[in-house]
């Protein structure tokens, strides 16, 4: 993502005379930034995220500046006539990718989500869990340079719900950004950069400190690198919760859990590599 995509006055309401259900919204995503909504139910979450996903148009006002946008609905109509590695392997290709890649990568995305036993399986017979796994699969497949997430845990067994917090490290990492909806309030705890909430029409917006003590579970990386030198630059989008040059050359670097995976790519894969001396969990307070 190369600039913010902006709200600007945006309002909504559903028919002509329905009531107003957000109203005055000014808003900037910025690239590289998390961004969690809430709000109490009803309020407007998923009309929100629809129209920054650019699913729906706003009633007045204008969104500008939208990037390559993937989106996991609160509901995926999964009764489509397709396998699930079909409806991807088309997905992909209406993505630019040649029929051979497309099914490359739909295969590796069911595979990474724990479903490629039933890439094969007509989507209307799939169980609710594996048609959300679909779901995050196909908003995950061309790599968006923006990524909308209403509820997208929700069904998805423990090892995807992890592999889908992992994505989402990655897509931020790599600069794009993600919006996310979830009635977990533990969900990715502490690493947002922005909290907006929905209430009463208008949408709040608050800027979090990755830098002070976040929630939820962290690991603790020790790698040796050069001495008093930078972390490298693949770990610029990371919300580090603490980095110490314990003896020269020698970091101590603490971060969400959810971004270890990351953490430790950027550091095995920047020239020269660092070398990883130990990696643990810290319990937080
Ligand atoms: N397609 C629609 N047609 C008419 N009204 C709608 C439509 N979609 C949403 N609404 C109304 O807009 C309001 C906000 O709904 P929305 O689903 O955006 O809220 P939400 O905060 O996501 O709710 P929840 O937490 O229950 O998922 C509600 O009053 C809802 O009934």
């Amino acid at each position: 993502m190369q600039r913010d995509l902006r709200l600007d006055n945006v309002g909504r309401r559903y028919g002509l005379r329905g009531p107003w259900v957000l109203r005055a919204v000014n808003l900037a995503i910025a690239p590289g930034t998390l961004t969690r909504v809430e709000g109490a139910n009803g309020t407007g979450k998923s009309t929100l995220l629809r129209l920054l996903a650019g699913i729906d148009a706003p009633t007045e006002g204008r969104i500008t500046g939208r990037p390559r946008t993937a989106y996991v609905p609160e509901r995926f109509p999964s009764a489509l006539p397709f396998t699930a590695v079909g409806y991807l392997t088309h997905l992909g290709t209406v993505h630019g990718l040649s029929r051979a890649s497309a099914t490359r990568a739909a295969h590796a995305c069911l595979e990474r989500f724990g479903a490629a036993a039933y890439a094969r399986t007509p989507m209307a017979q799939l169980s609710k869990g594996s048609s959300q796994k679909v779901a995050v699969a196909q908003a995950l497949l061309a790599e968006p340079e923006f990524l909308v997430l209403d509820e997208a845990w929700t069904g998805l067994d423990e090892d995807a719900r992890a592999e889908l917090e992992r994505a989402v490290a990655e897509r931020t990492a790599v600069g794009a950004s993600v919006v996310f909806v979830d009635h977990d309030p533990s969900r990715l705890a502490g690493v947002p950069d922005v909290i907006c909430t929905v209430r009463d029409g208008g949408v709040n917006r608050r800027t979090e400190h990755p830098t002070s003590p976040a929630a939820g579970p962290r690991t603790v990386v020790v790698a040796q690198g050069p001495r008093g030198g930078a972390l490298p630059a693949e770990t610029a989008g990371l919300p580090l919760t603490t980095l110490e040059e314990t003896t020269a050359g020698t970091y101590r670097i603490t971060v969400p859990a959810s971004h270890s995976d990351v953490l430790l790519r950027a550091l095995l894969m920047s020239r020269p590599p660092w070398h990883v001396v130990a990696v643990g969990s810290e319990e937080t307070p």
